[in-house]
């Protein structure tokens, strides 16, 4: 397997967790989310370099983050945009050159395991464009701006986008390259690849790989931790 570069977009606001602050210092574990998330990537052997993005306000402690945890991987620390998709933009332009498969996947989820990673990069060994994803629980119906339900949507061919997301180098820094020029947003990275006609694949990713993104995915996030401590 080719050497993977790993762009971790950690420079959100956390502002519907509430926090004050950067929620990706929040300890889980008594460790930050982003010493988890990090940390995963250290230990695979198919990564060679680690490229993590945060705000401007939040590098020193970043720096200060890597270098408690002994995370040797880092190679950059670099500031990130107002958007996540600037920030990925970012991250993906610091990567040495020699890298030509890259990984994102995002600071607030830090509840991915390495071997979900591993069957993940596997399963998307032939793909240039892959992202992972969970079928959908609950049924789905879009509405009006009133609130009005217009119509349920078949959940079968459904899916909740996770990262990690894979690209081969070129095709992911034409597609920022673009909508970039553009203007164009995506919420996730692979949207961009979709807006310029890419194929991307979808595997089956984890229920658990879920973002910290509100006080109650925190509180659940712990749980499973403390789960998964138990079990070994
Ligand atoms: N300008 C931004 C915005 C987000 N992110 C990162 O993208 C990931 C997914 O974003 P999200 O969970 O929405 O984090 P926040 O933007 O911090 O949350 P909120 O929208 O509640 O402020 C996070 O790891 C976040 O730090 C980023 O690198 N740059
Ligand atoms: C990339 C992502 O995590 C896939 O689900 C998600 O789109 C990020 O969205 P956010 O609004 O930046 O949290």
């Amino acid at each position: 397997m080719v050497n993977i570069g790993i762009v971790i977009p950690a420079a959100g606001q956390g502002k519907r967790m509430g926090a004050g602050y950067n929620k990706q210092f929040l300890a889980l574990r008594d460790k930050p989310i982003l010493a988890h998330t990090i940390g995963l990537f250290e230990e695979s052997d198919y990564v060679s370099e680690i490229v993590v993005v945060g705000a401007e306000g939040d590098i020193a402690t970043i720096e200060e983050l890597v270098s408690f945890y002994d995370l040797k991987k880092v190679v950059k620390i670099c500031i990130g945009g107002v958007l996540r998709q600037d920030s990925v933009c970012t991250g993906v332009r610091a990567l040495s050159p020699t890298i030509q498969r890259i990984v994102v996947h995002d600071g607030a989820r830090p509840l991915l395991t390495l071997p979900a990673f591993h069957k993940f990069l596997k399963e998307t060994e032939t793909n240039s464009a892959a992202i992972m994803g969970v079928p959908i629980k609950d049924t789905v119906k879009q509405v009006d701006s009133a609130g009005n339900v217009l119509e349920t949507l078949p959940r079968d061919y459904l899916r909740a986008v996770q990262t990690p997301q894979i690209f081969d180098r070129g095709i992911l820094e034409e597609a920022h390259e673009r909508a970039s020029v553009s203007s164009y947003y995506g919420t996730d990275d692979a949207s961009l690849l979709e807006w310029i006609g890419h194929p991307v694949h979808m595997v089956e990713g984890m229920q658990e790989n879920i973002k910290v993104t509100t006080p109650e995915d925190l509180w659940l996030a712990e749980r499973i931790l403390t789960m998964r401590e138990k079990e070994r």
